[in-house]
């Protein structure tokens, strides 16, 4: 007698970037997972980051030929495979041995963007190695000046294309599960592309409060202003974006000091709380901007039908933080690979189902914005 024939499920692959986030929730030890997943104070502003995208309803136009829906497109001068990028997340080893050298590996692969924070584990040297795709270096207005200075030279050296300025930080969010969890540096993770005094206060564990809320409070200089943009920009050619712009005023602000582009975004709701989430500032931005350089945003964007929905109010490219942390934990640069071509094959999915067959058909006629979430 035969044994019964037995239905063996294969192992499942992420079907949603979502998946990825389940398993770098098992894998991460319990203060690194707060770190990420964690925002400012009540976190109001990390779900409404998320719950803004569900107010977009679609309006698909059909008849059209979508036998080839092209994802492709150029930002700041390169080419890119897609507008789902990487955004700068610190200490890619808290997840991954191999950190930024993988997560450029997994852009690379996807033809996507990836922005290198200032507070890589790695090299810069060896992540442009690793690269095969654009990359951004981000900074924070550090008190030393002349270590900005430094790396912006350094980033032009290694093939940067772009110096990203986060403005939003003039002082670190109150995040108390990291408060809570006394969260510090282990030794093994370090700025590697700054001088290790910088972040020293970054490995310091004290009960109750985040070792590195006390290092950004130390390292990061609160009195820049507008005017000091220039001091930048007579030390590096490259092209100049601002992230974390969130209203009209602070858009137009920066077309008049000569953005090159600007990032709409609340930090993942990491700094302020109840700020706007990132899609319900984006119109107010595009509109200030006109066309005067390209909007990006990030906040909350899990998949295809979020970045349609972005890329219809007019963001040029948008930019995933967690997730990719999430691909990276579960499985190194095939992870970050995985969570960019996923949500890149969504958006083709999505482009194809609402006759939108490249990104420049994508307009304000796509969506409609309805008042309650759904
Ligand atoms: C763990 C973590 C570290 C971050 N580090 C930085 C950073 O070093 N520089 C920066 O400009 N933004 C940083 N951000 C903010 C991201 O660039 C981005 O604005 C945010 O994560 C986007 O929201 P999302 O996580 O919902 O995609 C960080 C975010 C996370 C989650
Ligand atoms: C090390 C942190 C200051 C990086 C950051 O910007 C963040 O955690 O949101």
């Amino acid at each position: 007698m035969t044994a019964p024939e037995r239905h063996v499920r294969p192992p499942q692959a992420p079907a949603r970037v979502e998946d990825y986030r389940r398993t770098a929730r098992r894998r991460l030890d319990r203060p690194v997972w707060d770190f990420i997943d964690g925002g400012a104070e009540s976190e109001r502003t990390v779900g409404a980051n998320r719950r803004a995208f569900g107010r977009v309803t679609l309006r698909p136009r059909v008849l059209v030929d979508v036998s080839r829906c092209d994802t492709g497109t150029e930002l700041l001068g390169a080419r890119l495979d897609t507008p789902i990028g990487v955004a700068p997340t610190a200490y890619h080893r808290l997840v991954h041995p191999d950190g930024e050298v993988a997560t450029a590996r997994g852009a690379g692969a996807a033809g996507a963007l990836f922005v290198v924070s200032i507070y890589a584990s790695r090299t810069l040297e060896d992540i442009a190695a690793a690269a095969a795709g654009p990359l951004w270096i981000q900074l924070y207005w550090l008190r030393r000046r002349e270590l900005l200075a430094e790396l912006v030279g350094r980033a032009a050296a290694a093939g940067c294309r772009a110096v990203v300025l986060t403005v939003d930080a003039p002082r670190l969010g109150r995040r108390h599960r990291d408060a809570r969890n006394g969260f510090a540096l282990g030794p093994g993770i370090r700025a590697a592309n700054l001088d290790a005094a910088v972040t020293a206060a970054a490995h310091l564990p004290a009960a109750g409060r985040s070792a590195l809320a006390a290092h950004a409070a130390e390292a990061v200089d609160p009195s820049v202003t507008w005017s000091d943009l220039a001091w930048l920009r007579a030390r590096s050619d490259l092209p100049l974006v601002l992230k974390g712009v969130l209203t009209a005023e602070d858009a137009a602000a920066a077309v008049r000091h000569g953005a090159d582009a600007i990032i709409v975004s609340n930090h993942g709701g990491r700094q302020l709380d109840r700020a706007s989430a990132s899609l319900d500032a984006l119109a107010e931005v595009v509109d200030a901007v006109a066309g005067a350089c390209p909007v990006l945003l990030d906040g909350g964007v899990r998949g295809g039908t979020d970045t349609f929905a972005a890329l219809a109010l007019g963001a040029s490219a948008v930019l995933l933080g967690r997730p990719v942390l999430w691909g990276l934990a579960a499985d190194g640069a095939a992870g970050v690979a995985g969570v960019l071509d996923l949500a890149t094959e969504e958006l083709a999915h999505t482009m194809a189902l609402a006759g939108r067959p490249d990104l420049a058909s994508i307009d304000r006629s796509a969506v409609t914005l309805r008042a309650e979430a759904r």
